[in-house]
């Protein structure tokens, strides 16, 4: 079987969804698929994110890793996305992004992606389930094939129990139970089976 190539594309402010990012990288990477982590273009403006010591730290964290590009989404067979809950929905960073995709979407280059989204978010209550559904509403219109975890594993409910996507709830100092990082192993493992075996399956 030909190696699944997996882009885990991401928006995080103050690290979770790195953290989530670079784990589910891991999980992928054991699996044998070829990985590329990374992140959208930050967007606010520099005195909103110096104003926030977390969210200015973590951009001076996260320089080594690439901007996202349009080839890492056509080079991938699956694409794993996490956003942080915004208002209950997808990070603007990370929606514009996604709002640059239309050629390849024009070309027919987003057929048949595995694709699957993760999110944090403060509240357990607070937008986490309608976050990863309305960033799959986008991946309907790609022509992806959208795999949730549902509960196909035991870490799925004790990360809080999102069958549509992990989510992790964080605290005010931007901690989380990092036994909810299981859950992402899980999540990036499954995708990488599936889309290795369409892979297989398309002969591509
Ligand atoms: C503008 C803004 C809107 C937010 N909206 C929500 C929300 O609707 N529900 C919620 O529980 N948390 C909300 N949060 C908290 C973030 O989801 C939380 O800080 C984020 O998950 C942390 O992820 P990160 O560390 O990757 O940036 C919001 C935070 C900001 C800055």
């Amino acid at each position: 079987m030909s190696t699944v190539h997996l882009t885990i594309l991401y928006y995080s402010s103050t690290g979770t969804n790195y953290t989530m990012a670079q784990t589910a990288a891991a999980a992928a990477s054991e699996l044998g698929a070829e990985v590329r982590v990374v992140r959208v273009a930050e967007l606010a403006p520099q005195e909103v994110i110096a104003s926030n010591l977390a969210w200015k730290a973590h951009v001076e964290k996260a320089t080594s890793v690439p901007i996202a590009t349009l080839d890492d989404i056509g080079w991938a067979d699956a694409v794993i996305i996490s956003t942080p809950t915004r208002f209950g929905n997808v990070a603007s960073q990370l929606k514009q992004f996604l709002d640059t995709t239309g050629s390849l979407w024009a070309q027919g280059k987003l057929t048949n992606k595995v694709v699957s989204a993760m999110t944090s978010a403060s509240n357990l209550h607070g937008g986490q389930e309608a976050t990863v559904l309305s960033l799959y509403t986008s991946m309907y219109h790609w022509g992806a094939i959208v795999v949730a975890p549902g509960y196909t594993d035991s870490s799925i409910a004790a990360a809080g129990g999102n069958p549509y996507g992990t989510s992790l709830t964080v605290d005010i100092d931007g901690k989380f139970d990092i036994n909810g990082l299981e859950a992402v192993k899980h999540q990036a493992r499954r995708v990488v089976t599936v889309a290795g075996a369409l892979k297989k399956g398309f002969n591509v």
